[in-house]
C-alpha cells in the first residue's frame, strides 16, 4: 500500500505483478497515465506503451498481471497500489466463457445452427457498487483482446453506460472499451425510458427489455459470428422487491445462461434457487444450455459512490454526449425551431387503473405504455429529449433512438425553444421523446 494523496505533478508507481493501482480523479478534472515500463491494463483494455492515456474523474484501476511502471500526470483524490485483487476469478470466468465461444464457433461451422452454436450470454447482477459494470467491461475487453465481436448490453437506466442515462443500450464492440473513449458508438441501440430508475414506470422497463432481446435474437439469427461471440450485460444495482422481479424478467427475456452476481451471497442463493434446473435456447424441454450461476468477489477498489457523486457522474454522461470526453470539448451545435415543426411525445402518465375502475372499453389515460402529446411549456427547460426513429405515433415506442437535444432555451411568446445537439445539421427525426431527464449545464 502506499502513496500518499493529494498529488499533483508526474508521479511514478512501480506495480509488480498482479497488483494493482487505484485512483480517484475528482469530476471534472483529469489525469493523464502513461505505461513506461511492463504490461498493464484499464478494466482488461491494455495501455499502450509510452502514449499518455487520459483519465476522467471517477475511479480508476490500473493493473498489471507481469508488473509495470507507470507516470501519473495531475492532481488525483486519492491513489494506492492494492496487492489483492480479485483479477484471477475474473481471468477464470473468462476462460470458461472463452471455451464457450469456441465450441459455439466450431458448432455454428459445422452448420449446426442450433443452441450448441450460441456463444455465452453473461449478466452480471448485484447490488450497487458492487464493481458490476467494471466486470462487465473487463470481461468483454477479455474477448475482443481473443478477436471476438462480443455485443456489450446495459440495463442500467442510473448511469448511461452506453449513451445518455435513462435508457438501455447494446453495442457490439470490437475494439477494446478504454478509459478514454467508453464504449465505441458506431452502431448502438439505444432505447429511451425517460426516466433513471425503472420503479417509475416497470412496464415500460420490461417492454424496452423485451425489445432488446427480440432485435438481439434477430442479429443472432443472421450473424454467425456474432452469435458465437455471445453477449455481456449490465443489470441495474435494484435487486430487491420489484427490483428483484424485473431483473427475472431481464435475464429471462435475454436467455441469459451465465448469471454472474457480484458481492452478495443472499443474491446469489436466491438465484440459484430460482434457476436450478433452468434450460435455455432449446426447442423442447430439457434440452438448451443449463443456466449456470456464478458467485465473483467484489474488488476492495470499488468504493460506494454517495448520492451525490452518483448524481455528478450521471451529469458527467450527459455532459460527454455533448461535449465528448474531458480534453475533446467538442463543439455541440445550437439551433432553434419554431414548436410546430416537432412532434414531442411522453410514454406513460404513472400508474394504470384497473380495468375494473373504468367504463368498458375504456382505456385508462394512464396507461404505462400509451404514448401521448406534450405540449409546449416551459417545463421542457433543461429537458434532455431523445430523437426517436419512430415515424408514426403508434411506433414511438418500439422505436430505438437515434441520439439526444438538450433544451437550453423555451421561448413561449414566440413559440420556439433552442437546443444543443452533438452534430450540426438537420435532426435525423423531428419526433422527440420527453420523459424526467433534465440537466442543468455547470460552468
Ligand atoms: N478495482 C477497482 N479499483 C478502483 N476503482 C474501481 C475498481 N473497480 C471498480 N471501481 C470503481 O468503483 C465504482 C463502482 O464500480 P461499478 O460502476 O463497476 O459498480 P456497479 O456495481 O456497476 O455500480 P452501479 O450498479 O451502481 O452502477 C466505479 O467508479 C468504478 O470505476
Amino acid at each position: 500500500m502506499g502513496d500518499d494523496a493529494p498529488n499533483a505533478g508526474t508521479q511514478t508507481h512501480y506495480l509488480n505483478k498482479e497488483e494493482e493501482f487505484r485512483v480517484e480523479v475528482k469530476i471534472g478534472t483529469s489525469v493523464k497515465v502513461t505505461l513506461t515500463d511492463g504490461t498493464a491494463e484499464i478494466f482488461g483494455a491494455e495501455l499502450p506503451k509510452g502514449t499518455p492515456v487520459t483519465l476522467p474523474g471517477g475511479k480508476h484501476a490500473v493493473f498489471s498481471w507481469h508488473g509495470a511502471t507507470i507516470d501519473v500526470l495531475g492532481a488525483t483524490e486519492l491513489e494506492y497500489v492494492a496487492r489483492d485483487t480479485p483479477m484471477t476469478q475474473y481471468l477464470n470466468l473468462d476462460g470458461v466463457l472463452e471455451e464457450r465461444r469456441k465450441a459455439a464457433a466450431a458448432a455454428g461451422a459445422a452448420g449446426d445452427d442450433g443452441f450448441a452454436s450460441d456463444g455465452p450470454r453473461v449478466a452480471l447482477v448485484g447490488p450497487t457498487d458492487v464493481g458490476k459494470s467494471s466486470i462487465a467491461k473487463i470481461l468483454t475487453n477479455y474477448a475482443v483482446r481473443k478477436q471476438w465481436a462480443p455485443l456489450f448490453v446495459d440495463l442500467d437506466l442510473g448511469q448511461g453506460g452506453i449513451t445518455c442515462p435513462a435508457t438501455i443500450g447494446a453495442v457490439p464492440v470490437d475494439r477494446p472499451i478504454d478509459a478514454e473513449e467508453g464504449v465505441p458508438l458506431e452502431m448502438p441501440l439505444v432505447y429511451f425510458a425517460g426516466d433513471t430508475s425503472p420503479g417509475n414506470n416497470p412496464d415500460l422497463y420490461r417492454y424496452l427489455v423485451e425489445r432488446m432481446a427480440a432485435m438481439l435474437d434477430a442479429r443472432h439469427a443472421s450473424n454467425p459470428a456474432a452469435r458465437a461471440a455471445g453477449v455481456v450485460i449490465n443489470t441495474m444495482g435494484w435487486v430487491e422487491g420489484q427490483g428483484y422481479k424485473l431483473l427475472l424478467h431481464a435475464l429471462d427475456a435475454l436467455k441469459v445462461d451465465n448469471v454472474v452476481v457480484v458481492g452478495q451471497e443472499r443474491l446469489h442463493s436466491e438465484l440459484t434457487r430460482d434457476f436450478r434446473g433452468k434450460r435455455v435456447g432449446g426447442d423442447v424441454p430439457g434440452e438448451g444450455t443449463p443456466v449456470r450461476v456464478w458467485k465473483l468477489n467484489k474488488s476492495g477498489g470499488v468504493v460506494e459512490r454517495s448520492p451525490e457523486f452518483r448524481r455528478r457522474c450521471r451529469d458527467q454522461k450527459i455532459r460527454e454526449y455533448f461535449y465528448g470526453a474531458p480534453g475533446a470539448e467538442l463543439q455541440p451545435h445550437s439551433q432553434t425551431l419554431p414548436f410546430g415543426q416537432v412532434s414531442i411525445f411522453k410514454v406513460g402518465g404513472g400508474p394504470r387503473a384497473p380495468a375494473t375502475a373504468l367504463p368498458i372499453g375504456q382505456q385508462s389515460s394512464s396507461d404505462p405504455l400509451r404514448v401521448t402529446t406534450v405540449a409546449p411549456s416551459m417545463s421542457l427547460l433543461n429537458s434532455v429529449l431523445a430523437v426517436s426513429h419512430g415515424r408514426s405515433n403508434a411506433d414511438l415506442l418500439s422505436s430505438n433512438v437515434a441520439g439526444f437535444i438538450f433544451v437550453t432555451e423555451v421561448d413561449m411568446r414566440n413559440g420556439r425553444f433552442t437546443f444543443v445537439s452533438p452534430s450540426a445539421g438537420e435532426l435525423p427525426s423531428r419526433n422527440l421523446l420527453a420523459g424526467s431527464l433534465k440537466w442543468i449545464e455547470m460552468p
